[in-house]
């Protein structure tokens, strides 16, 4: 029998970098197997799973609310599953129903191998966070999708990071913002997320006031929040940062660019990147290697 260890979880590692003081945990947002490959290539060793990323890349539509959870989880399963032993904190909406579903949820997050999921207090048709006129449940309502989150993890005794997420600000002001996200933590959550924020005053009091409970700054240029940089954030007093747009913007510029050369020059190349480099940025040459060690004929002679 093979000398198997179970490894460490994903969520106590992210645990153990919460706890970490003076440390900000900066989390590249990820929106697919390519994206996730990057981030990882330059060194992140943890991973956030956008759910308006997911909705655009695998829906080719805007973060309203359409992806389901099995569209959201299996996208993280993938995800997790390209480093298992690095930590993904995903998107989980509203948790896509009542307790039960909520419940359901978690389970599926859990054996996905996602390490933290943020749940939040919009409507099950939700929108951006940075959109207008967003409608929330009640304070009770968002208590038992967190309570369910926490419940399930205590049944199945399978950790997994709790992030509450208050989408109240806007239009019920920052008091029932902090008292839902106060209710919450009872409820079993372990990270605040304040959504919205709308000054470095208000990001620094709201992490003064949850007294400790790590706070999650969402860093989306172009949307209600100030765009706070990784020294900024933690001077505000975050734990987590977490920047769902960068690799959308990074690609919508980019690949906009690419094809527009295409159609109005003829341009093939592009940026020219060798197509043998595109493949390594995911894992080619480590792919082989496998192959060839077990005993497999396909690559022996190289590829
Ligand atoms: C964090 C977020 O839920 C996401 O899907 O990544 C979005 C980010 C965005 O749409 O820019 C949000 O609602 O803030």
């Amino acid at each position: 029998m093979a000398d198997l260890k179970p490894p460490q979880t994903t969520a106590s590692k992210l645990r153990a970098m919460l706890a970490q003081e003076n440390e900000i945990v900066v989390c590249p947002g990820v929106y697919d197997g390519y994206t996730s490959r990057l981030a990882l290539n330059v060194g992140f060793k943890i991973l956030y799973m956008t759910g308006a990323g997911t909705t655009m890349s695998r829906l080719g539509i805007a973060d309203l609310g359409v992806a389901t959870m099995n569209d959201m989880r299996d996208h993280a399963a993938m995800i997790a599953s390209l480093d298992p032993t690095i930590p993904l904190i995903a998107d989980a909406d509203t948790g896509y129903g009542g307790p039960l579903m909520v419940g359901r949820t978690t389970a599926a997050y859990i054996n996905a191998g996602v390490a933290a999921f943020h749940l939040e207090d919009q409507v099950v048709n939700k929108r951006c966070g940075h959109l207008k006129n967003k409608e929330l449940v009640d304070e009770d309502t968002f208590s038992s999708r967190i309570r369910a989150a926490s419940n399930m993890r205590a049944q199945l005794s399978r950790d997994i990071v709790i992030i509450a997420r208050t989408d109240a600000l806007a239009s019920l002001g920052y008091d029932v913002a902090m008292s839902r996200l106060r209710k919450a933590v009872e409820a079993g959550a372990d990270v605040a997320f304040l959504e919205g924020v709308t000054s470095v005053e208000e990001a620094e009091k709201f992490c003064t006031e949850m007294k400790g409970v790590p706070c999650l700054y969402n860093c989306v240029p172009g949307g209600v929040s100030p765009v706070l940089n990784v020294k900024e954030a933690k001077e505000c007093g975050y734990k987590l940062v977490i920047t769902p747009t960068l690799a959308l913007g990074a690609v919508y510029e980019a690949v906009s660019k690419a094809y527009k050369g295409l159609i109005e020059e003829g341009d093939t190349k592009g940026n020219g990147v060798a197509v043998r480099t595109l493949f390594e940025s995911c894992g080619l040459n480590e792919a082989v290697e496998f192959d060839v060690k077990a005993g497999g004929t396909l690559y022996q002679k190289g590829v």
